[in-house]
């Protein structure tokens, strides 16, 4: 069965993105984040306002993923069949995400506005759980073109504001990709949410956010996949060499 991806279209955002409630279900986000727990300490990466998982490695120093299979917890059930079902990754390079980070937010931490850079086809499919958060979309100047690392000075107000609740997907892709920065706020607490304010309200479901104007966070962990451009199938190699 194929789902349409554009019946989830926000409509209101300049680029492309699409927002689809319930993606996964309660069972599924609780397998997930046992997963996610039960990892070695040392595969967490701990940066001074979150915590991040790098599978299948990290990318070298030119961008390259060193080829190497995702585990079957973070291919099943989201890659295969949710992802294929909606189509998702069927015009990217590989046909399929081979790399993903796995963001933690305790209340009070995010993450500076950025962009995810070159290395990547531009298209991101994120996964929430745990509890909802803000992204926040800031359209880039020209002065953010010419800062390499691409920070926005504090206090400039975001264009747009999408709520992800947990159990969510968000599709950013094309021009909401290579145009657009996105950030979360290092706030305790997500405010000021409406129709006014929140591009995607219409497509939101959870009773935690429809009915009030705002609410305290909680962890929220994101599971965000992309396909990396270089692919070099030395990853396999050294394997096959180390004996594994
Ligand atoms: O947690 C998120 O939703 C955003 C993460 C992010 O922007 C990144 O890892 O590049
Ligand atoms: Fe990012």
């Amino acid at each position: 069965m194929t789902r349409d991806l554009e019946e989830f279209r926000i409509t209101s955002l300049p680029g492309e993105a699409f927002y689809i409630a319930d993606f996964i279900s309660d069972y599924e986000e609780e397998y997930l984040l046992q997963k996610i727990a039960s990892a070695p300490l040392p595969r967490w990466t701990h940066l001074s306002h979150r915590r991040l998982q790098t599978w299948p490695s990290a990318l070298t120093k030119t961008n390259t993923l060193l080829e190497s299979p995702l585990p079957p917890w973070l291919k099943s059930p989201i890659v295969e069949p949710k992802f294929e079902e909606l189509g998702i990754f069927k015009n990217s390079p590989h046909g399929a995400p081979n790399h993903i980070l796995i963001n933690e937010y305790t209340p009070g931490q995010g993450i500076m506005p950025h962009e995810d850079g070159a290395a990547y086809h531009p298209l991101v499919a994120t996964v929430s759980l745990g509890s909802p958060i803000v992204l926040d979309i800031y359209e880039k100047s020209r002065q953010d073109e010419r800062d390499a690392d691409c920070e926005l000075p504090n206090g400039r107000k975001p264009q747009f504001r999408i709520l992800q609740e947990r159990r969510s997907l968000l599709v950013t892709r094309d021009r909401l990709y290579t145009d657009f920065l996105h950030g979360i706020a290092e706030i305790d607490r997500d405010e000021d949410l409406g129709p006014h304010s929140i591009c995607n309200w219409f497509l939101l479901r959870g009773e935690d956010v429809l009915h009030k104007n705002g609410y305290t966070r909680g962890t929220r962990t994101s599971l965000t996949y992309r396909d990396v451009l270089k692919v070099s199938k030395m990853g396999n190699t050294i394997k096959f060499l180390g004996g594994k």
